[in-house]
């Protein structure tokens, strides 16, 4: 069995929607927690199905996890150090951060290669190679597990020849108890990434630079529980704004970091979307006529987020002339590209880029997101296509977005959910 979405198109959304916690940011900050010799408590945790998963591999290891609403508590206190190779590893990317903070936490961490997204190839070297400058040996069997061990962790100058969000957070979990100095360079500086240092200081880390290319941890014995509130999921919000833009009348974006927004709204903007920041809302006056073409980049922040991309380029066949988005993150994310021409879009994909041919009327249909953000594009395509479309794969969308049925059904969107037979 598995899950479908249905969306009427055609009706105007008007009202608030409070964006969740950061599914990046919190599917890195539980696998820290294991880091912490006492209990953890994490506030704002999104309920999706990412965190579940998480919640399994913990428990695994012997954590203990309880989660009520939005508050996460995990007890490390009596880990148990083992292989994870259950099917839990393959739900989610982010079950990688394990082997940097078991390696950290016990300096051997056994775990097969982790699932996530499909979005071309997403190897992890950059992950492996930080591992070893810090001292660590690197087994990987022919069944796909890898082991990571080492006598001891000793800190390390660590470049970086891209700026990897995943690896930048590893190498920080791996490298916060070794011995010694390590320096970071060519660092990530997504706002997740300082996210997870915050907590990690919290717990007693030494931290120095999140948020610029370098980054120096200076290595501590011990680390102890904390309390912590998760930052607003950017890619939530963005994904909102486009749906407000698209489909809306006037639609408040609750609960945002205007800055970590700054490269979406600043393409709405272009596009002739009508905004007012007040405080931590965006007030979207939606409405897709009069729509100017625009270009997209895709780059690591503070660039245009490539996981935006995809619900942004669903808006881009409601405007008026062609768009071409050039996509530097992930050369094949383009799984949505197919789906969105078969409810009536002109979309032409060539290598890492595609153009985009508006407007175009779109018609309800049978699709399927081939990924998480490849389902946010089906779905601002759905609300504003004439007729129904049904959504397969929703398991993909219910990754990173919580509860989007009610959100959207609160906002006067007309949706159900039903299970099929596969
Ligand atoms: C759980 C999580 O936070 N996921 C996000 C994270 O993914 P993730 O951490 O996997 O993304 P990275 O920043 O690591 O990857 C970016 C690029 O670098 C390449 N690369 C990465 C690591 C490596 O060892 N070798 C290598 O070649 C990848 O294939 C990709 O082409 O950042 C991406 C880029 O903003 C987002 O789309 C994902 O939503
Ligand atoms: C690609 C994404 O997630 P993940 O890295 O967890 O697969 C995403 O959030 O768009």
């Amino acid at each position: 069995m598995s899950e479908v979405i249905a969306i009427e198109g055609g009706h105007k959304l008007n009202g608030t929607v409070v964006v969740s916690g950061a599914k990046n940011a919190t599917v890195a900050l539980i696998p820290a927690i294991v880091l912490a010799d006492s209990p953890v408590t994490v506030y704002g945790v999104p309920n999706i199905s990412d965190v579940d998963a998480l919640g399994v591999l913990l428990r695994e290891l012997n954590c203990n996890v309880e989660k009520n609403e939005d508050v996460l508590v995990v007890d490390p206190t009596n880990l148990k150090n083992k292989p994870l190779i259950g099917e839990a590893v393959d739900k989610l990317r982010a079950s990688y951060y394990l082997m940097g903070a078991l390696l950290g936490k016990c300096k051997k961490v056994t775990m097969k290669m982790p699932g996530g997204c499909f979005l071309g190839p997403r190897p992890i070297d950059l992950h492996i190679k930080g591992f070893e400058a810090l001292g660590a040996t690197v087994d990987y069997s022919s069944d796909g597990t890898y082991t990571i061990q080492a006598e001891r962790l000793i800190g390390n100058k660590i470049y970086m020849d891209f700026a990897s969000v995943g690896a930048t957070i590893n190498i920080l979990l791996a490298a916060v108890k070794a011995e010694g100095k390590t320096t970071i360079e060519n660092a990530a500086k997504e706002p997740e990434i300082i996210d997870v240092v915050n907590l990690l200081t919290k717990m007693g880390a030494k931290i120095r630079g999140a948020g610029t290319d370098t980054i120096t941890i200076e290595g501590v014995e011990t680390l102890h529980g904390c309390n912590h509130e998760i930052i607003p999921d950017r890619i939530e919000a963005g994904t909102f704004l486009v749906i407000a833009a698209a489909a809306g009348e006037k639609v408040i974006v609750q609960n945002v970091i205007p800055q970590h927004l700054e490269a979406v709204t600043s393409k709405l903007k272009e596009i002739g979307v009508k905004m007012d920041i007040v405080g931590d809302s965006i007030i979207v006056h939606g409405g897709i006529e009069n729509l100017k073409p625009v270009d997209i980049r895709t780059q690591v922040y503070p660039g245009f987020a490539t996981d935006l991309q995809q619900p942004l380029t669903a808006l881009l066949t409601q405007c008026q002339g062609s768009s071409q988005v050039v996509e530097t993150i992930y050369p094949e994310r383009f799984g949505h590209c197919y789906q969105l021409n078969s409810m009536g879009a002109k979309i032409a994909q060539e290598e890492a880029m595609c153009y985009i041919d508006g407007p175009t009327p779109l018609h309800g249909a049978r699709v399927y997101a081939t990924d998480l953000r490849c389902g946010a594009a089906l779905i601002v395509a759905a609300l504003i296509a004439d007729g129904v479309t049904e959504i397969g794969n929703v398991y993909h969308i219910d990754r990173g977005y919580e509860n989007i049925d009610h959100k959207l059904i609160s906002l006067g969107a007309v949706i159900t959910r039903r299970e099929i037979e596969d």
